[in-house]
């Protein structure tokens, strides 16, 4: 029988609300709507740990992913989960039988990759996105997820236009969308991608055929943004589309400068 120092009291009696393990890769099966997408994600689970604990119990907490994979790899038959939160959420689950907690958190942190087209070929082009789900169970037993959207598109600045006959400087532009809501507002990742990608001067493409780089440039020019533009057209569509707090943030790497520049903006 092995000693269960995590039991023992702590010289230093202070709760901590977030203990556990984080940069776990594994693997996900999420059956997204009737098609099922595997990940390969990150994983980040905390648990709190009471002031009388000296600490918790890690391999439980990588039971309750493993356990909760095994659920959908293993026996195909099982229903795959239907999104990265209800993954999330299952996890917490296995995890109440397993440590005794009063708050817990899962994040997932993984890729999207999403067919497109490209905007004068037509050829189907995969584009590839940044996603984090975060699933939070609060000492009071509500469930709140945090979803995040990371898109690289571009900007052509309409200061540096307005004043060299047309010709301007531009960069390639990150846009960041997090909406933190209640855990049973349904809101999909690709809308919020969506919102963020179309508030550029311009989507970028990994396809471009020559057609398509004259389509992008022609966008750029006629579609001139400050970084501020862009984080404001973000936050704007995206309070009208979606219910919860809204938090943007756009950084524009400056092809005129060696450092970048940065809007952000929440509400
Ligand atoms: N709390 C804590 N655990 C750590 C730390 N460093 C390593 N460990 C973990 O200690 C774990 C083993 O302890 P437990 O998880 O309790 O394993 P166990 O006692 O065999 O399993 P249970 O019967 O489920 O308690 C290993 O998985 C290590 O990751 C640390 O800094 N704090
Ligand atoms: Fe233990």
């Amino acid at each position: 029988m092995f000693v269960e120092t995590q039991e023992e009291r702590p010289e230093i009696r202070e709760r901590l609300h977030r203990v556990g393990i984080t940069n776990l890769r594994s693997v996900a099966k999420i059956n997204w709507k009737g098609k099922v997408y595997t990940f390969l994600p990150l994983f980040e689970i905390t648990i709190d740990v009471p002031e009388e604990k000296k600490g918790i119990h890690m391999s439980r907490l990588v039971e309750s992913i493993t356990e909760a994979m095994s659920e959908a790899v293993e026996e195909e038959v099982m229903e795959a989960h239907s999104s990265l939160e209800e993954l999330g959420r299952a996890i917490i689950s296995r995890l109440e039988g397993k440590h005794p907690h009063k708050r817990a958190e899962v994040w997932i942190r993984t890729h999207l990759i999403i067919p497109r087209e490209t905007p004068a070929s037509g050829k189907t082009t995969y584009e590839p996105y940044d996603v984090e789900v975060g699933v939070i169970k609060h000492y009071d037993g509500t469930f709140e997820k945090v979803l995040r959207v990371k898109v690289i598109g571009n900007t052509a600045c309409p200061h540096a236009m307005a004043n060299n006959n047309g010709k301007t400087h531009i960069q390639r532009a990150i846009g960041e969308l997090e909406v933190r809501t209640p855990f049973n507002e349904e809101i999909a990742l690709e809308d919020m991608i969506d919102v963020v990608e179309s508030s550029f001067s311009h989507p970028t493409y990994t396809l471009l055929k020559t057609a398509d780089e004259n389509a992008v440039v022609q966008g750029m020019f006629a579609n001139p943004k400050f970084v501020e533009d862009v984080a404001r057209e973000i936050f704007a569509k995206a309070k009208e589309r979606f219910k919860g707090r809204i938090h943007v943030k756009v950084i524009s790497n400056e092809s005129i400068h060696k450092h970048d520049v940065i809007a952000e903006t929440w509400s």
